[in-house]
C-alpha cells in the first residue's frame, strides 16, 4: 500500500459486517477493494438507501472498525488503534457532518462549533475567530449565542458544517449535508464546503442523493462498486 502524503485517506481490502436485526434478516456487508482520497479533491458518494454510504463514512472516521483490511489517514493506519487514539485523531484531522447533525442541544451554536477545538486541545481564541468567520459565511452569525435546541433543522445543519470546518481538517466527511436545505441554500453550502476544502488542501467526501450537485465534484463514486477490484491496467484514482 502506498504511503504517499498527498493521500488524505486510503482504504484497502476492507470488509465490514453487521447484523441488521431480526432472525431472518441477512447480515449487511460492505466490501471496499480500494479507495483513495487525495488532498484537495472533492468526491461525491452515491448509492441507494441502505447500500452502505454512512457505514463508509463511519469507517473512514474511525467510528466503526473494519473486520478486515486497512484504513489509513495521511499514511498512518487507524484501524487497530485504541478507541481513545482514534477519537483524538478524529478531533484533530477530520471534519464530520453527520446525517442527524449530532449537536449537543444544551450548548449554544458557538460552543457546538468549538467542540472539536476543545476535544483536540486546540487554540480556543483562534478557533473562536475562525468559528465567527465560518458562521458569517454560512449566514448563522446572529445565532451563535442561541441554544441549539432552539435552532431550525437548516440552522442546525449550518452549525454542524461550521463545526466540521473549524479545525481546518485534512479530511472532511459529510453525510448528506444539504439534505434539509432548499436548492439555493444547498448550492451555497456546497460552494462553501468545496471552497474551504480546496483552500486547505483537504479531501472532501460527501454523501448525497442530490444528483443535480454531482457535476460540482472532481469524482463520483457509487458505494456498490467499491467491492470491485481495479482491473489490470485500469487507472487507480
Ligand atoms: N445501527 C445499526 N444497526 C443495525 N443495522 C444498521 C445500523 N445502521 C445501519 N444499519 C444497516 O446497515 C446497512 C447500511 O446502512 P447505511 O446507513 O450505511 O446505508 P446508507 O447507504 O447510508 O443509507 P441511507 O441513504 O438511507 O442513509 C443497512 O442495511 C442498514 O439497515
Amino acid at each position: 500500500m502506498s504511503t504517499d502524503t498527498a493521500l488524505a485517506a486510503e482504504i484497502e481490502d476492507v470488509v465490514f459486517q453487521r447484523r441488521t436485526g431480526g432472525d431472518d434478516a441477512a447480515p449487511f456487508e460492505l466490501r471496499v477493494s480500494s479507495l483513495r482520497l487525495h488532498a484537495g479533491e472533492a468526491v461525491a458518494c452515491i448509492g441507494p438507501s441502505g447500500s452502505g454510504k454512512t457505514t463508509l463514512v463511519h469507517l473512514l472516521a474511525g467510528i466503526l472498525t473494519p473486520h478486515a483490511g486497512e484504513i489509513r489517514l495521511a499514511g498512518a493506519r487507524i484501524d487497530g488503534l485504541h478507541e481513545s487514539a482514534r477519537r483524538a485523531r478524529r478531533a484533530r484531522e477530520i471534519g464530520l457532518v453527520f446525517q442527524e447533525f449530532e449537536l449537543l442541544d444544551y450548548l449554544d451554536a458557538l460552543d457546538n462549533i468549538l467542540l472539536p477545538i476543545r476535544l483536540g486541545r486546540g487554540d480556543l481564541v483562534a478557533g473562536a475567530a475562525r468559528a465567527r468567520g465560518l458562521a458569517h459565511a454560512l449566514g448563522i452569525a446572529p445565532l451563535l449565542r442561541r441554544v441549539s435546541a432552539r435552532l431550525s433543522q437548516g440552522e442546525r445543519q449550518r452549525v454542524a458544517i461550521a463545526r466540521a470546518l473549524v479545525t481546518s481538517p485534512s479530511l472532511v466527511l459529510c453525510d448528506e449535508p444539504t439534505g434539509n436545505l432548499d436548492p439555493e441554500s444547498a448550492g451555497s453550502v456546497l460552494d462553501l464546503l468545496l471552497e474551504q476544502a480546496r483552500e486547505h488542501e483537504a479531501a472532501l467526501l460527501m454523501v448525497t442523493h442530490d444528483h443535480t450537485l454531482l457535476g460540482r465534484f472532481d469524482r463520483v463514486i457509487d458505494v456498490r462498486e467499491l467491492a470491485r477490484p481495479a482491473r489490470r491496467g485500469e487507472a487507480q484514482p
